[in-house]
């Protein structure tokens, strides 16, 4: 066992670990590691683990039981490492080697600052799937007039793009040398205000394309999907988001006999389990944007870029309830971090207010991937039924007839309750 600075290992429970093949090896007593995360981490991270204890009792007698581990990062890290420790070495390595793990929101300042913990987290791992479940639960409010119509599964490409963090200041060294560089070696004009621009680099490789739309197509074969629909913005960015298309597109044509439909450049995947058809399809992102909410029902699974992940996960949440029912998870071939869509609420931190329901559909993610489904299954069961009973956080309640409002533990007990 590793010995640790900071983070308690439990006197129970054994490590997930991973076999030849990358299938995971899952004890009944595993250890899991937690962050609980900055801003309305406090609130729902305990909240979380309170229902996902109540469903294992509930489901397995005590036979089977998590014992959760606290692993640290963000301002909690800062107050037991030091000031300027915000993310560190042991919590990297706690994750990586027990496999699986679940983490509250951590704050990431606008401007100047530290860079992304999330995102570092997401690179330190290689966690290089961000997918994003999107699905409607009756009786939620939603703005749109058929939200079932609404059922995605977004797939992000989380190791790449103009999220990888190669940005220069304006009037910084190295922004004067990329510009000069771009000028004299490059021939490029377009520069509007060199002066006083910053310079952001877009990577965007065919090996990161191709890992991330290779388990698109995958998760669209195992769950029987009609179509996978590749986003991008290729029109304008030609070598990074349409080169993203083309290599989504010859990865399907490479490693599932895609063909193409009508000369293309849309393509059929055969599925060899039903037989049946997937349509691998591209859309612009800004026409997607708009299809999503007048023919959402044409979507299914859909890969697409960093940043254009990003803003789409917030944006397709809100059809169906918010992000405050949008769960996630971190993926690489063999660790897995799970984490709520939204971030840290600032305003409502430590308030006991927020809604639970993202950070506890990413445990239920998470139990269904190390195989404990009756778990997974009641705590979707007890969702239904916490809903139609309108006991529910503010920000449904406010768009719910009759709903009584609950705060943010009330509704983890209502949660339980229902199990
Ligand atoms: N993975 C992560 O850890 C992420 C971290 N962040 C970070 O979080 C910080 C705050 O970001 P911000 O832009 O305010 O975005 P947030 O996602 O934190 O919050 C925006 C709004 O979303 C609603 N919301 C968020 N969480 C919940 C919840 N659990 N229940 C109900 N409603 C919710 C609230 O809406 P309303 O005001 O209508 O009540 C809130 O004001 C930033 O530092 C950002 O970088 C952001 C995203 C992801
Ligand atoms: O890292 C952050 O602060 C924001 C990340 C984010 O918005 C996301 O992953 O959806
Ligand atoms: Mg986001």
């Amino acid at each position: 066992m590793s010995s640790y600075q900071h983070i308690q290992v439990p006197s129970a429970g054994q490590k997930i670990t991973v076999s030849a093949d990358n299938s995971l090896l899952v004890p009944d007593q595993p250890i899991i590691p937690f962050i609980e995360g900055d801003g309305i981490g406090v609130d729902i991270t305990p909240v979380m683990l309170r229902v996902v204890d109540a469903a294992v009792a509930k489901s397995y007698d005590g036979r089977r039981k998590i014992h959760w581990m606290e692993v640290f990062a963000g301002e909690k890290s800062t107050r037991l490492y030091g000031p300027d420790v915000w993310l560190p070495d042991e919590t990297v390595q706690a994750v990586r080697e027990h496999v699986v793990s679940i983490k509250g929101p951590l704050t990431t300042p606008v401007g100047g600052g530290i860079r992304s913990l999330n995102v570092a987290l997401r690179q330190a791992l290689d966690l290089y799937v961000c997918l994003r479940p999107i699905q409607y639960f009756d009786g939620v409010p939603s703005p749109l007039k058929e939200p079932h119509k609404t059922n995605m599964v977004l797939f992000r490409e989380n190791s790449e793009d103009i999220y990888a963090g190669i940005e220069f200041a304006a009037g910084s060294e190295q922004a004067k040398k990329l510009i000069a560089l771009l000028q004299n070696d490059f021939g490029i004009q377009k520069i509007r205000f060199p002066e006083t621009s910053g310079i952001g680099i877009k990577p965007v490789s065919r090996e990161g394309t191709e890992r991330l739309m290779r388990k698109a197509i995958q998760y669209a074969i195992d769950h029987d999907k009609p179509s996978v629909t590749i986003v991008h913005k290729g029109n304008i960015m030609k070598f990074t988001e349409g080169a993203f298309r083309d290599w989504g597109y010859g990865l399907a044509a490479k490693e599932f006999g895609g063909e193409l439909i009508d000369g293309g450049p849309w393509m059929r995947v055969k599925n060899p389990h039903s037989g049946k058809f997937i349509t691998v399809k591209d859309r612009v992102a800004d026409a997607f944007m708009q299809q999503i909410l007048l023919r959402p029902a044409e979507y299914s699974v859909v890969a697409t870029l960093n940043l254009n992940g990003d803003y789409l996960s917030d944006a397709l949440a809100a059809q169906v309830g918010g992000i405050g029912i949008a769960p996630g998870a971190n993926l690489s071939d063999t660790v897995a971090m799970f984490e709520a869509t939204h971030g840290t609420a600032p305003k409502y931190a430590g308030k006991d207010y927020v809604n639970p329901l993202s950070e506890i559909l990413s445990a239920e993610m998470m139990l269904r991937h190390i195989g404990w489904k009756e778990a997974a299954d009641l705590i979707i069961q007890s969702l239904r039924r916490s809903i139609l009973s309108k006991k529910v956080t503010y920000d449904f309640a406010r768009l719910m007839d009759g709903a009584t409002q609950v705060s943010c533990s009330g509704f983890g007990q209502v949660m339980i309750d229902h199990m």
